[in-house]
């Protein structure tokens, strides 16, 4: 059975596209998840991807991760720069934890240059736009012994 991944997406960004374009580009959470999933199915991983404007069920899908996930890619949006309970349920999460953010959150203003979540991710990807997913992907896929598929 292939290893599961699951593709966290936090508050807002299933406004990709549409929402404030000059930050986060015209790409879709559709293109975002669709362009994982061609990537993981080459790395013959299995993607699950989920959005929520909800911290509470970000915090749940963290938790169910803990049953079967081999890893966790997770742009948290907002919730990087204030949520604990997000940062508890990824350290009771034993996989690898990659975290995306699409904008280069050191560029912007002082609330966003610290995320909660990067004290526990193996990995941070920030300011490569809808890129970035792609390349948390490889990563994963690399940190997981997959080797590079081009
Ligand atoms: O919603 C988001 C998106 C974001 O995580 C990003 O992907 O650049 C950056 C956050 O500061 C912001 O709140």
């Amino acid at each position: 059975m292939s290893q599961l991944i699951r593709l966290l997406n936090g508050p807002n960004l299933n406004l990709l596209g549409q929402r404030q374009p000059e930050i986060y580009g015209r790409d879709t959470l559709a293109d975002v998840e669709a362009g994982c999933r061609d990537l993981a199915g080459r790395f013959g991983l299995e993607l699950r991807a989920d959005q929520s404007n909800h911290e509470g069920q970000l915090v749940d899908w963290i938790q169910q991760a803990r049953a079967d996930a081999a890893g966790i890619i997770i742009n948290p949006g907002a919730y990087s720069h204030t949520s604990v309970a997000i940062l508890d349920a990824l350290n009771a999460f034993e996989g690898i934890v990659l975290e995306v953010h699409v904008s280069n959150i050191h560029k912007r203003e002082s609330f966003r240059h610290h995320s909660y979540v990067s004290l526990r991710a193996d990995g941070v990807i920030a300011g490569f736009g809808i890129q970035g997913y792609a390349l948390a992907m490889r990563r994963m896929a690399s940190l997981l012994g997959k080797g590079d598929a081009a």
